[in-house]
């Protein structure tokens, strides 16, 4: 039977955000991540957007139409900033637009079911580095899929074939602290989990940012055959595609602050550009070329600004350097609006047939809790040091102290905040109950807890008998 595709198109998607920054009233509560200096730096440039925005309120995108087609790869570009990234979190259903529709085959988005269909993929991997990718995947498929034993091995098996994972198919994920599968291999699992249960979309947050242009030329290539051959809608956000990976894409839709550039192939980005009278040499990769643009002129409206407020002149930056007598000749003649036109996508026959959603969870509460008692178990056995750390820990302070109970170390922390992101995925995705999650995760710890408190209270005990019966 023919696989049905699934289309989505976004109407005139508005979506702002208040850039107030508000304080919690449990900040006391909130642990802040220690940031590194990219990030740090990412916060300023971020705190610089914000104070472009008036009545603090940021227009993050504005009247988005886009259409994605089933069996092809829509790309989402732009500039840093541009608002690459939001519309992808608008169909992942983790924020909502003010106004707008999104429609999937031509119907209301239902956000619920829509989740069941489709897979996101985020940026950052989240995946817990002490299990095998094997392990991964059939703890994924197991709490996605209603299929035998059997039949969830055979298809463990075979997207792990499918995804060139074979050779190291026993090897744990890993991370900074623990060795294991390398980068770009964390990016393959990521996409696998997320593939498990055969979604019809798949949307992807920069699947190739921080990978070598092998893999990622690899990913898009994967993703290129999964669109081709079984009928998905893959949306995906990229940065700076190279010109291997832009012949990959069917469609991009080209971003600017948040408005719609270009929409449509990437051969007809190049013929608009031309129409401009720009001089666009022969073999550049379009898509780069365009960002570029956008990027100069961007630079020089600021600049604008900054003059018309009488305001000294921005130093000169590399982009204005590297844009010379063809970054003059774009500056000089358009605005950002006026470089491109908005190009509209041609309607196609799309068959207007119902999607077919699978209700609530694969899973009854009680297995979801089974599996998710095995997940924590092998998660625990395989922290053993890091157990044996808090043991003694507890039994120091006891027999010292006998008062700090949760003196957690950065190791802890960090594995319990990537933990929390996992089930906070997970369970938004609608994997499975919370509930499941808190009684599986009870069960493995509560005889952890029991142990770790005698332990506590034994030489706490014994001194304080000592005090009070030998005096000592
Ligand atoms: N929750 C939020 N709080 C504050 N600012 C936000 C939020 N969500 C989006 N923004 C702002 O909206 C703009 C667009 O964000 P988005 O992440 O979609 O852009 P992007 O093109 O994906 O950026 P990058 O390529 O740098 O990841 C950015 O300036 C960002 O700072």
């Amino acid at each position: 039977m023919k696989k049905h595709g699934c289309e989505i198109e976004a109407i005139n998607v508005n979506y702002k955000i208040g850039t107030q920054k508000t304080e919690s009233p449990f900040k006391i509560f909130c642990r802040k991540p220690a940031k590194n200096r990219q990030e740090v730096g990412q916060e300023s440039e971020e705190e610089a957007r914000a104070e472009k925005t008036s009545n603090g309120v940021r227009h993050v995108l504005k009247d988005v139409n886009c259409r994605a087609k089933p069996w092809e790869i829509l790309a989402i570009v732009g500039p840093s900033g541009a608002g690459k990234s939001s519309p992808l979190e608008i169909l992942a259903g983790k924020v909502t637009p003010q106004t707008g529709s999104i429609l999937v085959n031509q119907k209301p988005i239902d956000r619920a079911n829509f989740k069941k269909i489709s897979g996101y993929v985020t940026q950052k991997d989240t995946l817990f580095p002490l299990l095998t990718v094997e392990e991964t995947l059939m703890f994924s498929a197991k709490l996605r899929l209603m299929f035998p034993q059997a039949e969830l091995s055979s298809r463990v098996k075979s997207l792990i074939q499918e995804l060139g994972l074979s050779h190291v198919s026993k090897t744990r994920i890993g991370d900074e602290r623990v060795r294991g599968i390398s980068g770009g291999e964390r990016r393959w699992v990521s996409i696998g989990v997320e593939v498990m249960h055969d979604p019809k979309v798949v949307l992807l947050d920069e699947p190739t940012s921080g990978l070598d242009s092998t893999s990622a030329i690899q990913i898009i290539d994967m993703l290129k055959i999964m669109a081709k051959t079984q009928g998905r809608t893959i949306i995906l956000s990229i940065h700076q595609p190279g010109f291997r990976i832009v012949k990959l894409f069917n469609s991009i839709l080209l971003l600017a602050n948040g408005s719609v550039l270009h929409h449509g192939t990437v051969d007809f980005l190049g013929v608009n550009l031309r129409l401009m009278d720009l001089d666009l040499p022969l073999h550049v990769n379009v898509v780069e070329y365009a960002i570029d643009s956008i990027e100069i002129i961007q630079q020089q409206e600021k600049c604008w600004q900054v003059q018309k407020e009488g305001l000294p002149p921005l130093p000169a930056t590399g982009l204005e350097k590297k844009g010379d007598d063809q970054g003059e000749v774009r500056n000089s003649k358009f605005t950002l609006h006026q470089l491109f036109q908005q190009a509209k996508v041609a309607d196609d026959e799309i068959s207007n047939m119902a999607t077919d959603f699978s209700q609530d969870f694969a899973n009854s509460r009680l297995r979801e809790t089974i599996i998710l008692t095995h997940r924590f178990s092998k998660n625990i056995f395989r922290t053993k040091e890091l157990f044996a750390c808090r043991t003694i820990q507890m039994l120091i302070s006891g027999i010292v102290l006998g008062s700090i109970f949760y003196n957690l170390k950065d190791d802890l922390t960090g594995a319990e905040e990537r933990e929390r992101e996992i089930v906070m995925k997970e369970t938004s995705c609608g994997s499975y109950r919370v509930s499941s999650y808190a009684i599986a995760n009870g069960l493995v710890y509560l005889p952890f807890l029991l142990i770790l408190a005698i332990l506590f209270t034994l030489p706490l005990y014994w001194e304080v008998l000592a005090v009070h019966v030998w005096g000592m």
